[in-house]
């Protein structure tokens, strides 16, 4: 068993009489980018929010950094969800104050760096920002947190393309190499350059995993066009 990363075996999850995930078996080393695609209802947040140990009522086994999902994981876990979670009326000094108290592994002078490299609006409370604003908070929060694995639900998806490079180029300067990141998307070309590790969903199960290098070697595809491939094909 890994000490470090993420290790699911067998993990099925129903909700009610519909199965969202059905028998995963997924090994995650720490030192990589996996990204997490699928269509919609593949299963992606699913999976996300039972790594971050805020979804109970399934079956299998699951490891992160060695630890079932409870409060020993979720100390070692940076989770973004896909919704916003913090409160209509914070202001970005207010939310760092916020995750000071939370998290003993956040870094508020990292977050305020990333803030300011953002150029997000300071005197606003969140209510007030753009959708993509908000998101741009809540990434430089995240990423503030020294975790062992940083799982980020979409993180990019209302922000503006130009942004985008600008982000991902700040989410892996403030990713410690030693870490694992989970991501899960839809823009699959905006984050290829980013990721090393594919992982493609399919009516929760696991349709394709590997390398992204090898990937692309192998079927001589960028990972876009190959997800294009598998899913036009299924
Ligand atoms: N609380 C719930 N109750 C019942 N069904 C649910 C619930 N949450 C998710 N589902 C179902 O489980 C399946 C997987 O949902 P999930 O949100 O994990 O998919 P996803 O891959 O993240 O999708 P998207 O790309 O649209 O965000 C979907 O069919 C969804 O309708």
């Amino acid at each position: 068993m890994m000490d470090t990363g993420i290790e699911v075996t067998g993990l099925t999850k129903d909700y009610g009489r519909f199965r969202a995930l059905d028998h995963v078996d997924l090994a995650l080393p720490a030192g990589h980018v996996a990204g997490l695609m699928g269509e919609n209802g593949s299963g992606k947040t699913t999976l996300l929010k039972i790594l971050a140990g805020v979804l109970s009522g399934w079956d299998g086994d699951v490891r992160i950094c060695g630890r079932r999902p409870g409060p020993e994981s979720k100390a070692m876990v940076s989770y973004l969800p896909d919704a916003s979670f913090l409160p209509d009326g914070a202001r970005s000094l207010d939310a760092i104050a916020l995750y000071a108290r939370f998290f003993g592994d956040f870094d508020a002078r990292r977050a305020r760096e990333m803030i300011d490299f953002f150029e997000l609006p300071e005197g606003r409370t969140l209510k007030e920002l753009s959708k993509g604003m908000r998101e741009k908070l809540q990434i430089a929060l995240a990423m503030s947190r020294r975790a062992r694995v940083y799982l980020l639900d979409e993180p990019i998806s209302g922000v503006d393309p130009a942004a985008r490079d600008i982000i991902l180029r700040a989410v892996l300067e403030n990713f410690d190499p030693d870490a694992l990141m989970v991501l899960s998307t839809h823009l699959i070309a905006d984050v290829e350059p980013l990721i090393d590790t594919v992982v493609f969903l399919r009516h929760g199960k696991v349709l394709l995993h590997g390398d992204a290098d090898d990937l692309r070697a192998q079927t001589g595809l960028t990972i876009d066009a190959l997800f294009r491939k598998e899913y036009a094909s299924c």
